[in-house]
Parts: C-alpha cells; structure tokens; sequence
C-alpha cells in the first residue's frame, strides 16, 4: 500500500546549514507514527519543513499523492497539514472562545472536527471558554493548541512533543485525544521525548539521528528491544 505521507530525499537547515539530510519517513493513513530522537537532531525541523515554515534544499514531501514540498503554508494546510506545535504558542491576552474563532475563521476545511464536537472531546475546554490564554494550566493550554488544529480539520496532524512540561496525568489524557482523533481517520505524526507516551500511542516508531531516520520498528517491537533503545535514545 502506499502510504498517505511520504517524505524522500528531504534536504532541510536554514541559511544555508544542513539541518535534515536526506530524510525518508512514511506514514499510513490513519496511522500514527511517533518520531523519536535526542535533542537536537532535527525533530522540529522535520516538521517544520513538511509544513512548508521551512523551505526545504531537495526532496520530496508528498501527501495522498500530492507534492507539498516547497509549497506555501497556506497551500500546505490547505491541502489537509495541521500542526501542534511546540510551546503550544497560545496568546495570553485571548480568551479560549476567541482562539476556537479565530481558528475557525481561517480553517483550511470543513469536516467532522467542529467546535461542539471539539469540546465533546476535550471538556475542560468547554469550562475554561472565558479564561485567558494566560490563565490556562499547561495541560489546558495544550488542549487549545490541539482544539485550534483540530478546527481545520486536517488528514494529516503533526504534533511536536505535545507532552512536554505537563505532569503525567495530563500526558495520559494528550495520549488518550491522540488516539481518538487517529480513531476518526486522521494521520497523525507524532514527534516525542517521552517514550512511554510515544509507544503506548502510536503503532511504528521511527527514530531520527544527525538529520535523518535512522530506525524504523513497529511499537511493540521497539518496546520489547531495551539494546535498540538505549543505542539510538540513551535510555532504558
Ligand atoms: N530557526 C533556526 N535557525 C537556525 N538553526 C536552527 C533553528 N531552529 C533549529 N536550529 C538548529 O537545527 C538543529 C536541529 O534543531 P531542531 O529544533 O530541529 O531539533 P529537535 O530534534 O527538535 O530538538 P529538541 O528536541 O531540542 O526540540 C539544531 O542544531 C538547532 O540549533
């Protein structure tokens, strides 16, 4: 079958400088695939180069078929890319309702994931619509960040270490809304540190070194081999 995303060949950096080498990653459709890899070896970059906010040297970036690679932003999520990303990147001054509007004013597509179905699934949102950016535990501010991708309604969602800074209760729950929005038939690539969150979500593993995807391995797989872990992640 082929897959849904395929990236090939993918030359990325900025100014000039190599960040990405050459990286190929395949995602299923309706799957979910979690990039894993040490600081610094160019996860952000990855995604940030598929979603077009870096302009990639060479490769191929193609989803359902289509070549993205090069393509605007706008065009990119036009063409079913959402993001979560890093920081969460929420305005402190705007309410919850006003980022759920906002985010629905320039959604790149309709679809399932609506406002009511969105608060459906993450209910604390639906608590806090009134509360600031600002005023929004990290947990709840990761929420928005996914409710503002979800609203676009994208096929492919590229979320960057969603778990980041939040205690383990709430990392269980992110897991728990990653595999409902894959459940639905979203794509999901999923860039991670926290590997109990990675493996208990996604079905494949691929692991990034120096710019590249250096592993691949079904989850299960990955969980039960400690020498590939600790060789490629540094951990047990
Ligand atoms: N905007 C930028 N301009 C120049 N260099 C950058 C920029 N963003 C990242 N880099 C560099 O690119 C390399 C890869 O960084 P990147 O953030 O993609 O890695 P990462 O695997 O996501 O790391 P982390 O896990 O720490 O987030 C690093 O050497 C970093 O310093």
């Amino acid at each position: 079958m082929k897959p849904f995303l395929r990236v090939r060949g993918l030359r990325s950096g900025y100014a000039g400088g190599v960040v990405l080498g050459g990286l190929d990653l395949d995602a299923e459709e309706g799957g979910i695939v979690a990039v894993l890899g040490r600081n610094g070896v160019g996860k952000t970059t990855l995604i940030s180069t598929v979603m077009g906010f870096v302009r990639p040297y060479e490769g191929s970036i193609t989803l359902d078929g289509r070549e993205l690679a090069g393509a605007r932003v706008d065009v990119i999520a036009r063409a079913g890319v959402g993001v979560v990303p890093q920081g969460r990147r929420v305005f402190a001054p705007l309410t919850v309702a006003e980022h759920l509007a906002i985010a629905a004013r320039r959604r790149a597509a309709t679809g399932p994931w609506n406002r009511a179905r969105i608060l459906y699934l993450l209910p604390r949102l639906g608590e806090r619509l009134g509360h600031r950016g600002d005023e929004l535990s990290g947990g709840e501010q990761q929420m928005l960040a996914i409710a503002r991708a979800l609203l676009g309604n994208p096929r492919l969602l590229l979320l960057d270490e969603p778990s980041d800074g939040l205690a383990p209760a709430i990392v269980s729950q992110v897991g728990e809304v990653i595999r409902e929005v894959s459940a639905e038939g979203m794509t999901v690539v999923l860039v991670e540190q926290n590997l109990a969150l990675a493996l208990s979500v996604a079905e494949h593993v691929a692991v990034m070194q120096k710019g590249s995807i250096v592993h691949r391995a079904p989850c299960a797989e990955f969980a039960s081999s400690p020498g590939d872990r600790r060789r490629l992640l540094g951990v047990d």
